[in-house]
């Protein structure tokens, strides 16, 4: 543990519940989800990679000078992907890395423009992704569910990809749920997505843009009034404005923190300055994510960790912190039913001695 990024500083005990503890993740990006081992088979396909293989220079590459330098690399790892092949071996092993920390139930931000337009064939792309997903539930149990992100910067031209493989009947995959926004914030102003959010709360996904990650509360604001967010990916920098804090718990607007994540890509200074507490105290429905865990040197279980040290939390209280993420999720109210029976169970019988 001590090479972590955050040194979550809890008891063995508690990592020990955190780590058999069933577990939602609401926010956790598919390319950025490519563990050593992921990397290094990728590289193997594809040798003219500058990704590094090796395990040590690989945690060196993923250290980042700023939010720009951490896109720059992560468009390196988006490169590696490049056949339905890839997809599909990606999105299983992802989900394997996903089952191994119990966590059941798991909405994979997907950014379907950075896939076609690296030339690989839309229909296929679904396939793998679903071929996968079904993959991943039978042989692993944990559910996976899509959300397709636009990538801001990318320009209009890839929100209108974006909205169109996500609205398009014959290719909207069946286990798309809601639909994003992504990539760096600042010159990229939230409101002109707009026309592409509308299309596809249309269509019926739910709207979930990250928002206030690396801009002011204003930009979590626009993703309210312009995108109707149901969750905000993040949302940092709502801790610096009262009136949103006591919007979000009024609306129930979960957010979707990553702590370490707003460590490594320097939106935030220290992990001590993190206003997760905040957003707790304001009655804020509060979430707990990965974001791009091996990127970042963490896991949901290191994550849980974090938040237990953070919010100084028992096993009660992580419980209820799984349970926040089941609640916010866009899972049906018997599976959310059955994932937090679950998660009592689970913690009665830890706690029985
Ligand atoms: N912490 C994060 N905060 C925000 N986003 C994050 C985070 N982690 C991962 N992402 C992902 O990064 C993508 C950005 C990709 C992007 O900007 C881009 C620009 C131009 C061309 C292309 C291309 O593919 O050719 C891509 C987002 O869509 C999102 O899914
Ligand atoms: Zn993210």
């Amino acid at each position: 543990m001590t090479d972590r990024l955050v040194d979550a500083r809890a008891p063995r005990d508690l990592h020990a519940f955190i780590a058999g503890l069933p577990k939602a993740e609401l926010h956790v990006h598919h390319a950025g989800s490519a563990s050593p081992r992921i990397v290094s088979e990728l590289a193997a396909r594809h040798p003219d990679s500058k990704v590094p293989t090796d395990p040590e220079a690989l945690a060196d590459y993923f250290t980042f000078t700023d939010f720009a330098h951490f896109i720059e690399v992560y468009l390196s790892v988006v490169d590696l992907i490049r056949t339905p092949e890839d997809v599909r071996l990606l999105t299983y092993e992802v989900a394997r890395d996903l089952a191994r920390q119990q966590v059941r139930y798991a909405e994979l931000t997907i950014t379907p423009f950075s896939s076609t337009r690296r030339g690989i064939d839309e229909r296929a792309f679904m396939d793998a992704i679903e071929d996968a997903r079904k993959a991943a539930e039978a042989e692993f149990g944990t559910v996976l569910r899509w959300c397709f992100d636009i990538p801001g910067e990318a320009g209009l031209e890839s929100a209108e990809e974006t909205a169109r493989l996500a609205t398009d009947d014959r290719l909207r995959p069946e286990g798309l749920v809601s639909f994003g926004l992504g990539g760096p914030e600042i010159g990229v102003p939230r409101p002109q997505f707009k026309p592409y959010f509308d299309r596809a709360i249309d269509a019926g996904l739910h709207s979930v843009p990250h928002a206030g990650e690396t801009t002011g509360p204003e930009t979590v604001w626009d993703a309210l009034t312009h995108l109707r967010a149901e969750r905000i990916g993040h949302g940092t920098s709502s801790a610096r404005d009262p009136k949103l804090l006591a919007h979000l718990a009024e609306h129930r607007i979960p957010l979707e923190v990553c702590p370490t994540s707003n460590i490594a890509t320097r939106a935030v200074r220290t992990i001590d300055e993190h206003p997760v507490k905040e957003f707790a105290r304001a009655g804020i429905i509060v979430t707990v994510n990965s974001d791009d865990p091996p990127m970042f040197g963490t896991d949901l279980n290191n994550e849980y960790a974090v938040a237990a040290r953070l919010l100084d939390l028992d096993e009660r209280g992580l419980a209820d912190l799984a349970k926040n993420a089941v609640t916010a999720s866009f899972l049906d109210d018997a599976g959310k039913a059955r994932i937090k029976a679950e998660i009592d169970t689970y913690t009665t019988d830890w706690l029985t001695p």
